[in-house]
């Protein structure tokens, strides 16, 4: 099960502005909570609105060749996974949360060469397969990792490297698609119709995650939970409520959204859900193209740890923020705390696990905010496995596509993040960039 609890939402009672009735809200609500669904769910058939992600837990054929390919990697004991945004950080975050049986994951997702060099330096490359993922086929980043880990590759195995790559790319666009035809490379399809950070969940996540023996299966079970309720009406639609929630808050000036998980498993989730929303939602201009900036800052935090370093600023900082933590009911192992003598003002914790220390901390730290006022809710998973990330992370897609709606903006554009790209190779002289080169050059711009 995944469960919200809205209850500490309501520490809007105590202020006259801050956060928000929720009951009340989300009754009055409920007609365009349903408007926004139906209208989503209309466009779920149509390629054009690039809602193909909604698709993706139904589809079997596609785990079905992701699995039998994990499987047929024999003496793979690492996996270099090259890909940036969307197409890395879904699958980095389920793979620290999930992975460890399998196949050890290396994401690059950055140029720095210290670490690259010396990621490289500690792979065996006739152990290591390179999956080179990017949606578009053209995003520097990946592109120059992946022609550094080809040089690699042929350098220690000569003609066999073309055994060691996967390419998982647009079945059309980029240049990966053709440069896999020609040398014969397998290759995987992002439908055209799934946007890179809405991806996890066809091979761009399922691929790397299968090899690291990750419960893909699972992942998609638990997916298609949200996708249910992602049709219900808006009393028992989830991510429609939270989407609510959300938006709610940023109407009311809580225009940060923390995403807090109580877990150090999770602790990778957050930057994921960063660039979910941060892409989606942050934008200039509505649907009709009117000028809105509008976005709630999305922001990264892990329980307990973060307790020590940011609920001070949540607590008594800015009333700026809407605090969503995670937490899970079942540990899947426990450490009970032993008595010891000599630290007898410890003996509070003797006999108490370390869970049951995660989980005071985490109610201890949510009520510690209602009561500030500072409105927060907590998602709560039954425990921390295949099934109940896949629906939490399908739950925080479903909760984008109703922010979009909510907030009246295509959330699955990101137009923001293209002039640095031709910025980049103007820079760097990429041919049909000159003019921009120039601008450069005027504005005393230097790599
Ligand atoms: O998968 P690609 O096309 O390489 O893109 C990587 C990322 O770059 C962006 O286009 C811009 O940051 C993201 O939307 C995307 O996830």
């Amino acid at each position: 099960m995944l469960q919200v609890d809205f209850s500490n939402l309501d520490a809007s009672r105590i202020g006259p502005d801050q956060g928000v009735e929720w009951s009340r809200e989300l009754e009055a609500a409920a007609p365009r909570l349903e408007a926004a669904r139906d209208a989503l769910w209309e466009r779920a058939g149509d390629p054009a609105a690039m809602l193909g992600w909604v698709h993706l837990p139904e589809a079997t054929d596609v785990l079905r060749s992701v699995q039998r390919f994990a499987l047929a990697q024999e003496g793979v004991r690492d996996v270099l996974v090259l890909g940036i945004g969307g197409s890395a950080l879904g699958a980095k975050a389920l793979d620290a949360a999930l992975g460890g049986s399998g196949a050890r994951l290396h994401f690059v997702d950055n140029v720095e060469p210290e670490p690259v060099a010396a990621l490289l330096d500690r792979l065996d490359p006739a152990a290591t397969l390179v999956n080179v993922i990017s949606k578009s086929g053209t995003t520097a980043e990946t592109m120059a990792a992946f022609l550094i880990a080809l040089d690699w590759l042929r350098r220690a195995l000569g003609p066999r490297w073309k055994d060691r790559v996967v390419v998982t790319t647009d079945p059309e666009r980029g240049v990966l698609r053709p440069y896999a035809e020609r040398h014969g490379l397998v290759a995987f399809e992002i439908p055209p119709d799934v946007g890179g950070r809405f991806s996890v969940f066809s091979p761009v996540g399922l691929l790397p995650l299968a090899l690291a023996g990750v419960d893909v299966a699972g992942l998609l079970a638990g997916a298609r939970m949200a996708g249910a309720l992602a049709r219900a009406d808006a009393a028992g639609n989830l991510p429609a409520q939270t989407a609510l929630a959300q938006y709610l808050a940023w109407r009311k000036g809580q225009r940060i959204s923390v995403l807090m998980p109580y877990s150090t498993r999770l602790a990778l989730l957050p930057a994921w859900f960063v660039q979910l929303h941060a892409e989606s939602l942050g934008k200039a201009y509505d649907r009709s193209g009117s000028r809105v900036h509008v976005g709630p800052t999305p922001l990264a935090a892990v329980g307990a740890t973060d307790q020590h370093a940011q609920v001070q600023l949540f607590r008594e900082g800015p009333f700026d923020k809407l605090v969503v933590f995670v937490r899970h009911q079942q540990a899947d192992r426990d450490l009970t705390l032993p008595a010891e003598e000599g630290l007898e003002e410890l003996g509070y914790l003797f006999g108490k696990s370390l869970f049951q220390l995660l989980r005071a901390e985490a109610a201890a730290t949510a009520h510690a905010l209602a009561e500030a006022r500072r409105p927060n809710y907590t998602i709560v998973l039954e425990q921390i496995d295949a099934y109940h990330l896949g629906w939490l992370l399908q739950h925080l897609m479903w909760q984008t596509a109703f922010l979009g709606e909510l907030f009246d903006v295509n959330a699955f554009d990101q137009p923001g993040v293209e002039l640095g790209k031709r910025y980049t190779y103007a820079l760097l002289g990429r041919p049909g960039y000159e003019e921009l080169a120039a601008e450069l050059a005027r504005a005393g711009v230097e790599p």
